[in-house]
């Protein structure tokens, strides 16, 4: 699977670009402001801090800061619409140093360029983070921060509220952990912390799984613990008394779940008079979950809230969100918006396919698509509720679930289990989609379009994090479902896929059993000579063909079967028929079925689409109906019948009546017979499920993890 690649100019535009934010925020630091140049200062416009209201200057500011506010405030920008030029190409993290190129002239006269190592300016040592925290960072690899980190560092550093989006893997979570722990023991919050045995906490982290209050809490453990800072998490669904333990002995540090802190607030267990930051990560996650009213009574309880500093990060901010946001955050928040209005919201370094399956070839499929592209690294499969969970994950081989309705000491072993490799394929709901962050995640399947957008989203981004590539792929059943909403108010463009072929899964499969022949040992000869000899002087077969048997023995294939292009059923092929004049609707096409096959051959097809020409209709016939099919057409004047191996252009469905538009939805015209794998689909906006936006969110805790 090839990987996303950025072009070299625009890494080291990128880095340019940077460097000059990282320039700005040092000429605070330090007072060398002088050595920087007027094109540094010209490009740091870029910079995507933006405040809501002018900076509080009034209360003690040193000159160097009230010469950082001043500038910041040169750099506002309020619209919106100055917001949406927000470069992705800033918000890519990085590792390591950028290059440049520089001339090298030699003595014969001829010139090379060489690529020349620049300091990182994003480099861990140009923040003010102290030595625990950089040895603890650099001993997890970390040597620079990643973009969201650089932009957002000081300003929390520094006291204010925020509102921090990136896309999914770009390491949101440090980007309020590390300065929320630079504060704590070193800056503004150090002097305000309580210690000792008892300590009252200072920071609040509210998270909407369980799964995802463990991770966070393990980063606070992890580079908190570095400074001496106490971190404890809370969540249902595990017992109270050594949660009240930990918090009767003080900690600095709570993350948890809305429902269980209320809960701990509710039984006396927490005095928030010392508290100092509150984060809500999954921001919009949370409010949506119908954790609304238990997040305003948590903060509710903090008395005096323009002493705390208050931090809401998601890689998806809905307008509601941030409308909410203003009851939650001062005035004066700033925020670092690296999506914006940019078109993409998914993640740039996933490959998204769309693949159609009917519900019924699903297990059937899985396991072929995990073969083809997994890499050989770990799948999540997302389903829609946590009954498909459970029901996959016991067809698929070696799958395990996680979903709501499994005990949370058994959903904890399944996700560490998943984390150390001792299973590769995870089938979960959407208790998975947010946040999780597990290594050599490589594929993601959603068993059909999400709800809404923000899932699809944050699911896919379970892979391709931290800079690495990966590959998401969403089925949907051509019949049922439509993902024309999720791909116009995702920005993502999908590359349309059909199943792959057990053919060609075979032939991989052959390959890797050819290589395993060669790593067997010579002692094995002696022993199955015989037997060779017998099989080659009794069989009419040539060697070779004989030795394709043998491998096909060896990779587990006894027959290959066909899979069908529209519902990517097994023993099922794909027929294209066409009538010699436009077939303007499906019935349409069962009508002209009709003229030569009995009722119950034409009820027994799959999957009918129109192509987006309007002169065939596509559809799916089950192997042993095919030769029935063909001799019919015959009786049939006009008529003509031809198994397609690719997939035509096809109507966009109109959704809304569940049949397919006629006419002119196709767009891009012609037949269009491309590439299997990126066979195009008819394109057309389509209204998608229901259209619109969400008005509203839920209130109270009915709802919350009801279907997941
Ligand atoms: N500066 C850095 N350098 C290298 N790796 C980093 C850096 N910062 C974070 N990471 C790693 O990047 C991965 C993704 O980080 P994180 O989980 O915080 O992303 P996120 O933006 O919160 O994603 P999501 O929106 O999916 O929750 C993690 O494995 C983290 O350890």
């Amino acid at each position: 699977m090839p990987s996303v690649v950025m072009a070299e100019e625009m890494e080291v535009e990128r880095k340019i670009m940077k460097k000059s934010l990282l320039a700005e925020e040092m000429e605070v630091e330090e007072k060398s402001a002088e050595k920087k140049t007027k094109k540094e200062k010209k490009s740091s416009k870029k910079t995507k801090l933006t405040s809501e209201s002018a900076p509080d200057d009034s209360n003690s500011k040193s000159p160097v800061k009230f010469k950082k506010e001043k500038k910041r405030k040169a750099l506002e920008i309020d619209d919106e619409e100055e917001r949406s030029d927000t470069s992705s190409e800033m918000g890519e993290p990085m590792n390591g140093s950028a290059k440049k190129k520089k001339k090298m002239k030699f003595e014969d006269g001829h010139e090379e360029e060489e690529e020349e190592k620049e300091e990182n300016p994003n480099s861990v040592s140009n923040f003010r983070i102290s030595a625990p925290l950089r040895e603890t960072l650099k001993a997890k690899g970390i040597e620079a921060l990643f973009p969201i980190q650089a932009m957002t560092f000081d300003t929390i550093l520094d006291g204010s509220d925020m509102i921090g989006r990136a896309r999914t893997g770009q390491g949101k979570t440090l980007a309020f952990v590390l300065p929320i722990l630079e504060s704590l023991t070193n800056g503004r919050a150090k002097a305000l912390r309580k210690t000792g045995y008892g300590k009252a906490p200072s920071v609040l982290v509210l998270l909407p799984t369980r799964e995802l209050a463990t991770q966070v809490a393990a980063d606070f453990e992890v580079y908190g613990g570095a400074l001496g800072l106490t971190c404890c998490c809370l969540y249902g669904g595990s017992p109270y008394p050594p949660q009240q333990n930990q918090l009767k002995r003080g900690v600095d540090i709570i993350v948890g779940t809305p429902g269980r802190i209320k809960d701990h607030i509710e039984r006396g267990n927490i005095d928030f008079r010392s508290l100092q930051f509150r984060v809500l990560d999954e921001a919009d996650e949370m409010l949506r979950m119908g954790f609304v009213d238990d997040v305003e009574l948590i903060l509710g309880k903090v008395e005096d809230s323009s002493k705390v500093q208050t931090l809401l990060f998601s890689a998806t901010l809905p307008v509601w969100v941030k409308q909410i946001s203003t009851k939650f955050l001062k005035p004066d928040k700033k925020t670092a918006d690296l999506v914006g209005n940019e078109k993409m919201k998914a993640s740039t370094n996933v490959r998204h396919f769309v693949l159609p399956c009917s519900v019924s070839a699903r297990a059937q499929l899985i396991p072929d698509i995990i073969r083809c592209y997994s890499s050989g690294g770990r799948t999540i499969i997302f389903t829609e509720t946590k009954d498909s969970a459970s029901t996959l994950s016991g067809v698929l081989p070696g799958a395990r679930a996680l979903h709501g309705d499994i005990q949370q000491s058994t959903r904890e072993v399944t996700l560490n289990a998943f984390r150390s490799g001792k299973f590769s394929t995870l089938v979960a709901t959407n208790v998975a989609a947010r946040g999780l962050d597990i290594d050599d995640v490589q594929l993601i399947i959603q068993c059909e379009p999400p709800r809404d957008v923000e899932a699809y989203i944050h699911r896919s981004g379970r892979t391709g994090r931290a800079g690495k590539s990966g590959v998401a792929v969403m089925l949907y059943d051509p019949r049922m479902s439509n993902f024309s909403r999720i791909e116009r108010e995702s920005g993502v463009k999908f590359e349309r896929i059909s199943a792959p072929q057990p053919s060609d899964i075979a032939k991989s499969a052959g390959v890797e059993a050819a290589e395993k022949i060669n790593e067997i040992s010579d002692s094995v000869i002696p022993v199955f000579k015989a037997a060779a000899e017998e099989l080659l002087n009794s069989s009419d077969l040539t060697p070779t063909d004989l030795l394709a048997k043998a491998l096909a023995n060896a990779a587990g294939y006894t027959e290959i079967k066909s899979r069908s292009l529209l519902t990517s059923l097994e023993n099922h092929v794909t027929v294209l028929l066409e009538c010699g004049k436009p077939i303007y609707s499906p019935s349409f096409a069962y009508g002209a079925l009709r003229r030569f096959l009995p009722e119950e051959k034409v009820e027994s097809i799959k999957g009918l689409s129109l192509t987006a020409d309007g002169k065939g209709a596509v559809f799916d016939v089950a192997v042993d109906d095919l030769d029935a099919f063909l001799a019919g057409q015959e009786n049939a004047a006009g008529v003509s019948l031809e198994v397609v191996t690719l997939l035509p252009n096809l109507q966009e469905r109109e959704p809304s009546r569940g049949r397919f538009g006629g006419g002119g939805g196709g767009g891009g015209g012609g037949r269009g017979f491309g590439d299997r794998r990126g066979a195009r689909f008819g394109g057309g906006g389509g209204g998608g499920r229901g259209g619109g936006g969400r008005g509203s969110f839920s209130r109270g805790r009915g709802n919350r993890n009801s279907r997941w």
